[in-house]
């Protein structure tokens, strides 16, 4: 009679459960049907599929760790202190060969190895999703153009283009491109998505990102410096404007397209782990490139990454549309993204690359600091210590809920007036405008680190040289929406209650 072997009898005879338990029991099964023995087949099949996996394990020590950022008073330590410990757990992976943190770092999630904003870290032969975060490639991109404008007007048009707060545009209201024609919906992590890329296109979504309309004079050693980086193109322009452009400077990622892709690859990473490493966390999940599942992660990146510039570069020539403008020179840059160069795989978290691009010119980045202060236009110093990568913003000392909270009444309710006094100070004389209606003060300067230390550190460290400063003159970001009834009646009637309980203790106290 022939028993067809199955595989908890492998598993009783000391084979692993997973991906290579299937492999092995079809052979198995081979054997058994050319009447192979069982006792003969056990054997044979230990020499073809050895028990003992080749297992990663994460390393005792953690690898190198640079860091480019000097801590100020009990905050930022106990901030450096949180950084520097998430990022000794990523680099524990035996994939990852070496990290830095830059000066606007800070930390993002409890899970352990989560990385930290302004973290980088050097990988061998892998993909790390959580390494390059749920926001895949947000960016930077600008675009110069004639400075003769008026700040309002061009915020007006500005306001009437972009499009902010979750979701999609509405059907009807929906942008279109080439980029949706690309052959890549084969691809798993993008299959099914086409819609979803489309829905977003024209849209910035919320939290941090913005529209920023600003204005650069270069001198003329920044000239010089630009064109002595081989920046011709952009060091003409400047000569021929007298180094005056207006400039639209745009911050946002991948929006719904990339949150998808990022859930399938951190899945698809989670999995390969269980499979083949062990005491993985899921922060630092990997796909070697070299599997077919990296390969296939690696392409959909590449598209997601063409997709944003290209939802950068629509909302752009939006206004310029509507300011009788073209375009005389743009720039941009990933901050959250995987970079191959050489075998490595570099992946940045708020990280702006600053090594050198084919033709050895130094990288430009743009930094942004807060809504009221300059975006820097940088050449990277191409800093092997830090990975060479620079700082992608100013980062932040608190969160949200701890920036906001001094603004607060007693009934837990942000004060109109003190939030409306504070805007006024930190953003006196700029056009600033909350898509949805109410300000959002953790998004003001106050939310964010000293933007003139962490420039400061810039140069320290000797991370990227400053080649212009585009001067705040509007931003625009998503902003609270404004209070519905429902939640104004909720407010009143907890505050209603607060009172009634405050009314029966003093009664209770006087009894
Ligand atoms: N120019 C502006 N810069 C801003 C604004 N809000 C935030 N920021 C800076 O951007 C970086 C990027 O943050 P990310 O982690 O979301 O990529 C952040 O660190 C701030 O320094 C703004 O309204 N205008
Ligand atoms: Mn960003």
């Amino acid at each position: 009679m022939n028993i067809e072997i199955k595989a908890r009898d492998l598993i009783a005879e000391g084979w692993h459960e997973g991906k290579r338990l299937g492999a092995t029991l079809r052979r198995a099964r081979q054997m058994e049907a050319e009447g192979v023995e069982r006792a003969t087949l056990l054997v044979q099949l230990e020499e073809e599929f050895p028990k003992q996996l080749i297992v990663a394990l994460p390393r005792h020590e953690p690898a190198p760790l640079a860091e480019a950022i000097e801590a100020e008073g009990d905050e930022e330590t106990a901030n450096v202190t949180a950084v520097r410990r998430r990022m000794h757990e990523m680099l524990r992976m035996p994939v990852v060969q070496r990290g830095a943190i830059m000066p606007d770092a800070c930390p993002t999630g409890q899970a352990p190895a989560t990385i930290p904003v302004g973290g980088a870290i050097a990988a061998e032969n892998a993909i790390i999703p959580g390494a390059h975060s749920a926001d895949i490639c947000c960016s930077m991109f600008a675009t110069f153009f004639p400075a003769n404008h008026p700040t309002t007007e061009m915020m007006d048009h500005l306001q009437k283009v972009t499009h902010f707060g979750p979701g999609g545009r509405p059907r009807g209201d929906q942008w279109t491109s080439a980029v949706l024609g690309e052959p890549v919906w084969d691809n798993p992590y993008l299959g099914g998505l086409r819609s979803r890329a489309q829905d977003f296109l024209g849209t910035q979504g919320d939290g941090n990102h913005f529209s920023y309309i600003g204005r650069v004079d270069f001198t003329d050693t920044q000239r010089a410096a630009l064109e002595a980086a081989g920046y011709n193109d952009l060091a003409k322009s400047i000569e021929r404007r007298d180094g005056a452009f207006n400039v639209l400077v745009t911050h946002h990622g991948s929006r719904g397209l990339g949150a998808d892709v990022y859930k399938r690859g951190l899945k698809a990473a989670k999995k390969w782990c269980r499979e083949n490493a062990k005491d993985i966390p899921d922060a630092a999940a990997w796909l070697p490139y070299d599997s077919p599942e990296g390969a296939s992660y690696w392409e959909a990146l590449q598209y997601v990454g063409r997709w944003t510039r290209e939802n950068h570069a629509l909302l752009h020539d939006a206004l310029l549309r509507r300011l009788g403008q073209r375009a005389l020179v743009q720039i941009g840059n990933e901050h959250n993204f995987v970079w191959k160069r050489g075998d490595t795989f570099l992946h940045g978290k708020g990280a702006t690359p600053a090594w050198k691009d084919a033709e050895g010119r130094p990288l430009l980045g743009l930094i942004p600091l807060n809504m009221a202060r300059e975006i820097l236009l940088v050449l990277g110093a191409d800093n092997d210590d830090y990975l060479s990568f620079c700082p992608h913003g100013a980062g932040r000392n608190r969160s949200r809920t701890a920036t906001i909270a001094p603004y607060k009444n007693d009934d837990g309710e942000l004060d109109p007036g003190r939030v409306k006094q504070v805007l006024d100070e930190t953003t006196a004389g700029l056009d600033i405008r909350w898509f949805n209606g109410g300000a959002d003060l953790s998004e003001s300067p106050l939310g964010y680190k000293d933007a003139t230390k962490v420039k400061a550190q810039i140069d320290q460290f000797g991370l990227a040289h400053v080649v212009g400063e585009i001067q705040p003159r509007g931003c625009i970001m998503a902003g609270e929406a404004d209070e519905q009834p429902w939640q104004r009646a909720r407010r009143l009637k907890r505050a209603r209650h607060k009172a009634e309980r405050q009314d029966a203790a003093q009664e209770l106290d006087q009894t």
